[in-house]
C-alpha cells in the first residue's frame, strides 16, 4: 500500500508567460518511507511539497494521500518550513497543544502525546519557555514536537535546517533520524545538500530544473539506525559521487 501516489502531476504557473513548475512528475512512497527531493534551486522541489500539502492545486494528474485525492491541507500532513512558524507569544508548550486544542481533540489524550513528542525532541524542560528565549535549532524542534502532536504521519519538510549553522545542523539532522527511526512517519524531505540527502534518507529523487521533473531515483544503501560516522565511510563517498557526476552530467 502506498502513502503518497503521485502520477503524471504536472502543474502550470498563470502568468504572461506561464511557469511550467513541474512536468509529468511519478512517485511512490510506502508508509514510513524517509524520502529526500534533491535539486538545484527552481527545479521545483517546493511547488510539489506544496501541492502534497494542500497549499497549491496540481493542472493535472493524481495526487493522493492515504489514497483519498489532496485538495486541501489536512492535519495528517504536517509542514515544516526553513523557519518554525510558532506563535511568539505563547509558550512551547502552548505553541504545542495549540493545533489539537483548535481540533476539539480530548485533552488528557492531546497532552500525553504532546509530553511524549516534546521529550522525543529533546525539550522537555524548556515547556515554559517562549520562542524569542530559543535557539533556531530548538524551535525547528517545536515546530516538530507540534506536527507530531497533532497526529501528522506525513511529514513535509522544506529545507527545514537551511537556516541553521553546519554544527546545529548536524544535530538536527541526528535528531530527525531518531524522531524518525522511533514513530516511522513517512518524510518527504526538501533540500539541496547532497550529504544532507543521503545521511536521512532511504530514497533520493533526483529533480531537474525547469520545467521540473525526477530525473533519477536512487536507493541509499546505508545500513539504519545512521550515526554522523556515515558520512565519512566510503559508501557515503561514492554515492556523493555519483549523485555530483548524475547533476553535473544533466546541468552541464
Ligand atoms: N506562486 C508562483 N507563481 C508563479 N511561479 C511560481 C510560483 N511558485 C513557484 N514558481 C516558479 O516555479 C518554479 C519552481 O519553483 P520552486 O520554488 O518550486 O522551486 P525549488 O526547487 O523549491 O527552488 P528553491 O530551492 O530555490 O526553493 C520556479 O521557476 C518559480 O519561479
Amino acid at each position: 500500500m502506498s502513502n503518497i501516489t503521485v502520477q503524471d502531476l504536472c502543474k502550470t504557473y498563470p502568468g504572461q508567460p506561464p511557469v511550467k513548475a513541474l512536468d509529468h512528475i511519478d512517485l511512490d512512497v510506502p508508509p514510513g518511507e524517509f524520502v529526500a527531493l534533491l535539486g538545484p534551486s527552481g527545479c521545483g522541489k517546493s511547488t510539489l511539497l506544496n501541492l502534497i500539502a494542500g497549499f497549491e492545486l496540481p493542472s493535472s494528474g493524481v495526487l493522493q494521500v492515504n489514497q483519498q485525492a489532496v485538495h486541501a491541507p489536512g492535519p495528517e500532513r504536517g509542514v515544516v518550513f526553513q523557519e518554525a512558524a510558532l506563535f511568539p507569544w505563547l509558550t512551547v508548550w502552548e505553541n504545542v497543544i495549540f493545533g489539537p486544542q483548535m481540533q476539539g481533540l480530548p485533552k488528557a489524550e492531546y497532552e500525553e502525546r504532546a509530553n511524549e513528542m516534546l521529550s522525543i525532541v529533546g525539550l522537555h524542560d524548556f515547556k515554559n519557555h517562549l520562542p524569542v528565549q530559543l535557539s533556531g535549532g530548538m524551535r525547528q524542534r517545536v515546530g516538530i514536537a507540534r506536527i507530531l502532536t497533532l497526529g501528522s504521519r506525513v511529514l513535509l519538510m522544506d529545507e527545514p535546517f537551511g537556516a541553521l549553522d553546519a554544527q546545529t545542523r548536524l544535530t538536527m539532522q541526528e535528531l530527525l533520524l531518531s524522531v524518525w527511526q522511533k514513530l516511522k512517519p513517512t518524510i518527504i524531505f526538501v533540500t539541496h545538500d547532497i550529504d544532507e540527502a543521503i545521511f536521512l534518507a532511504s530514497t533520493i529523487y533526483v529533480m531537474s530544473a525547469r520545467p521540473g521533473r525526477i530525473q533519477s531515483k536512487i536507493n541509499v544503501p546505508l545500513a539504519r539506525p545512521r550515526t554522523v560516522a556515515d558520512t565519512a565511510s566510503e559508501a557515503f563517498s561514492a554515492m556523493k559521487l555519483d549523485i555530483l557526476n548524475l547533476i553535473r552530467h544533466t546541468h552541464g
